[in-house]
């Protein structure tokens, strides 16, 4: 496996072309009879071109030199019959070629997409995203320059360089040893240019990839550029990338351009060399001028090849940069696989139980989770929560098997998640990811993505479940609206609607909530509340989560901390425990404690002092738990110090709060913080 710790763009391990090359080669199955027949017809051609070179030097002897109209049709019909088939072959030929190419494109582009589809969440939060799609389309094309165009360019080019080669012999093998001394001058020059070649290409690519991420990033942020005047900055960062990009673009060219400039002076003294012997040959009358406009002729289609196998050598070359950059992410293995024998339980009833789980995420020495164990009943409620950075996500990936635990088991109705097959395993469990994921598509496409192939009845259905149906009718095209992920036409909330429609109708008996409220306003959560219930009810539901207010929902509910479970029960034991739980549900429902982030403080708050307010600057208590997300729930809304013992509150109720904090500030107060209805 290719070590995932390290930066893509800069590091790609270097691979010879022969390696490179193979590794690419089975990808053209299927597609090697056509390259052979391209092959052919560039055969075809070639000697096509000799017959019309030796009609030529015929045309100069006869009909030119003596001034013979006469001597000129036979040869000319000739030429003309043999330049129209030449035409067809050629056409065919370069036709053929391209769908070759394009082919081989396609099937390389869908291959590495496949795997990396597969690969574990990690991996894309360690590569940058630009730097990916420029791997999955301009590397991708590299790889076919060097392994089919390359291919059959090198085989046509040394076909001709040959052919030709043996033709100036049969005419003049003087003439042509005399060039052939010379030959190897094109070779010493490909070879003084391609490790250069290759460098800066390498460099070129690397900056494309740069450019790519800069761009996609910048304008998937574009909010926070613009609120935060950030062009400038984002500018330079773009600018940066560019001129990694303009100086290897501008080396590059200057290399390739020096190597055609000698390339071209390398054939001059060859032509010049011909001319010479040949005007001497003449004089001694060994030789016709229509013989020696003959040579000129094979040498001029001479060179081309010869040049063509040095270029492509450096083309090669250069792609085997892209080849490099490509074969670092198909190293990559994906962390879970299907097993050889898949269990086939059916639907499972949807006991849920992690079994002493312990994981580390790859290319970390840190562990997320340590001896893990609970189970949940078909049906249960189940909410799993903690401070930032205790695992709670952790959790939800491995019960989806995006990781097998390092030790220990993830089991389903008793049978271990990895020996269900992976597509099966997640129809019958269901993520509603903390992001709301949407497609590029319409309402109806979204909704339906659930479960392939529904009827529209049930995708209505489904929606009027999650309460969208009336808001999606209410869309300019009601069902056949497109929606954008980034497009402000539907609220957070309402997407959140349509995820939850989405999971209505897969119909999964086990459901993993991470965060489903989370970066919802109070309004917005509250109407995603009904719709969620709807959705929890009757399937075994884990919920992850910061927002405590489903808490008395829950048939037990578990704080996690430091990847270890720290507490266990339901919302009234854990509250008159007193212990984190208890703490990390104050600390949510307290307008002083909660400074934006979940934390969950681990030791008793100070009795609130409602007589001695204190000044309004003064610092909020420090916890131990400092990293996270920002919890945007209770911040501005908070429910009042002193709440934290009553039961009953949560959606649906309004209620009366203390007017002062602990320390005797005042507090902000909400009339209603999820108001009935
Ligand atoms: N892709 C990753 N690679 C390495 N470490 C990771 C990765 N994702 C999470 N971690 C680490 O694993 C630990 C648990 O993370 P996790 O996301 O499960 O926490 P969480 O409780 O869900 O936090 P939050 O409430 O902030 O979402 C953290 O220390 C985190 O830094």
């Amino acid at each position: 496996m290719a070590d995932e710790g390290e930066e893509c763009e800069s590091e790609s391990p270097a691979i010879p072309v022969r390696a490179a090359f193979r590794r690419f080669w089975p990808l053209t199955k299927g597609l090697r009879k056509w390259l052979l027949v391209v092959w052919l017809c560039t055969v075809l051609a070639a000697l096509a071109e000799t017959e019309a070179i030796l009609l030529f030097s015929d045309l100069t002897d006869h009909a030119l030199q003596k001034g013979s109209p006469a001597a000129f049709w036979s040869p000319a019909v000739k030429w003309l019959g043999i330049a129209v088939v030449g035409a067809l072959v050629a056409y065919a030929g370069n036709s053929l070629a391209a769908w070759a190419t394009e082919r081989f494109v396609m099937r390389l582009r869908e291959h590495v997409f496949d795997h990396v589809q597969q690969l574990p969440p990690h991996f894309f939060q360690r590569h940058r995203q630009g730097d990916l799609l420029s791997r999955l389309t301009s590397d991708v094309e590299a790889i076919e320059t060097m392994v089919v165009s390359g291919l059959v360019g090198a085989a046509s080019a040394a076909f001709s360089a040959l052919f030709y080669a043996v033709a100036a012999f049969w005419l003049r093998w003087d003439l042509a040893a005399a060039t052939f001394v010379l030959a190897p001058l094109f070779w010493l020059a490909a070879r003084r240019f391609s490790g250069s070649i290759k460098d800066v290409s390498r460099a070129g690519r690397v900056a494309d990839g740069a450019i790519t991420s800069v761009v996609e990033e910048s304008l998937g942020n574009i909010v926070l550029t613009q609120a935060y005047d950030r062009r400038d900055a984002e500018r330079r960062r773009l600018h940066e990338e560019a001129s990694a990009w303009f100086r290897a673009s501008v080396r590059s060219t200057r290399l390739n351009e020096a190597y055609e400039q000698l390339v071209q002076v390398i054939e001059t003294v060859c032509v010049l060399a011909v001319i010479g012997i040949g005007a001497w040959e003449i004089s001694t009358g060994r030789m016709t001028l229509g013989q020696l406009l003959a040579f000129a002729a094979f040498l001029g289609y001479l060179y081309p090849p010869v040049r063509g196998l040095a270029q492509l050598g450096l083309t090669v070359t250069a792609a085997t940069a892209g080849a490099e950059r490509l074969i670092e992410i198909l190293d990559v293995r994906p962390c879970v696989t299907d097993p050889r024998h898949g269990a086939d339980v059916g639907r499972p009833d949807g006991t849920v139980e992690v079994r002493d789980v312990s994981f580390r995420y790859p290319g970390t020495d840190r562990t997320a989770l340590e001896g893990l164990s609970f189970a949940v009943r078909p049906g249960e409620l189940v909410i799993i929560t903690g401070p930032s950075g205790a695992g709670k996500s952790t959790v939800s990936k491995l019960l989806l098997r995006f990781y097998d635990p390092d030790s220990g088991d993830v089991l389903l109705d008793g049978v271990p998640l990895r020996d269900f097959p992976l597509a099966r395993l997640r129809e019958y469990v269901t993520l509603l990811p903390q992001e709301t994921l949407v497609l590029h598509d319409t309402v109806r496409a979204n909704i339906a993505c659930g479960r392939p192939g529904a009827s529209e009845q049930a995708i209505v259905e489904a929606a009027k479940a999650a309460d969208a149906h009336d808001f999606i009718v209410r869309l300019p095209d009601g069902y056949d609206t497109k929606v954008d992920p980034n497009s402000a036409r539907l609220s957070g909330g309402q997407l959140q609607r349509l995820a939850i429609a989405r999971a209505i109708l897969r119909d999964a008996p086990v459901l993993v909530l991470d965060e489903p409220t989370t970066g919802l306003d109070a309004m917005a959560a509250r109407r995603v509340v009904k719709p969620l219930r709807r959705l929890m009810t009757g399937r075994t539901t884990i919920m992850i989560t910061h927002d405590l207010n489903l808490a008395p929902d829950a048939d037990r509910i578990i704080v996690v901390d430091r990847g270890r479970i720290v507490e266990t029960g339901c919302h009234d034991e854990l509250l008159a425990r007193g212990g984190a739980y208890a703490r990390l549900h104050r600390s949510q429902n307290n307008a002083a404690l909660d400074t934006g982030e979940l934390r969950m403080p681990l030791w008793e708050e100070p009795q609130p002092q409602p007589q001695t307010p204190a000044p309004a600057w003064a610092p909020a208590p420090a916890y131990e738990y400092g990293h996270g997300h920002g919890q945007e729930q209770g911040s501005g809304h908070e429910h009042g110090y002193g709440y934290a013992q009553g039961r009953g509150y949560g959606y649906g109720q309004g209620y009366a709060v203390p007017s002062v904090l602990p320390d005797g500030r005042p507090l902000f107060r909400d009339e209603e913080v999820w108001p009935s209805g």
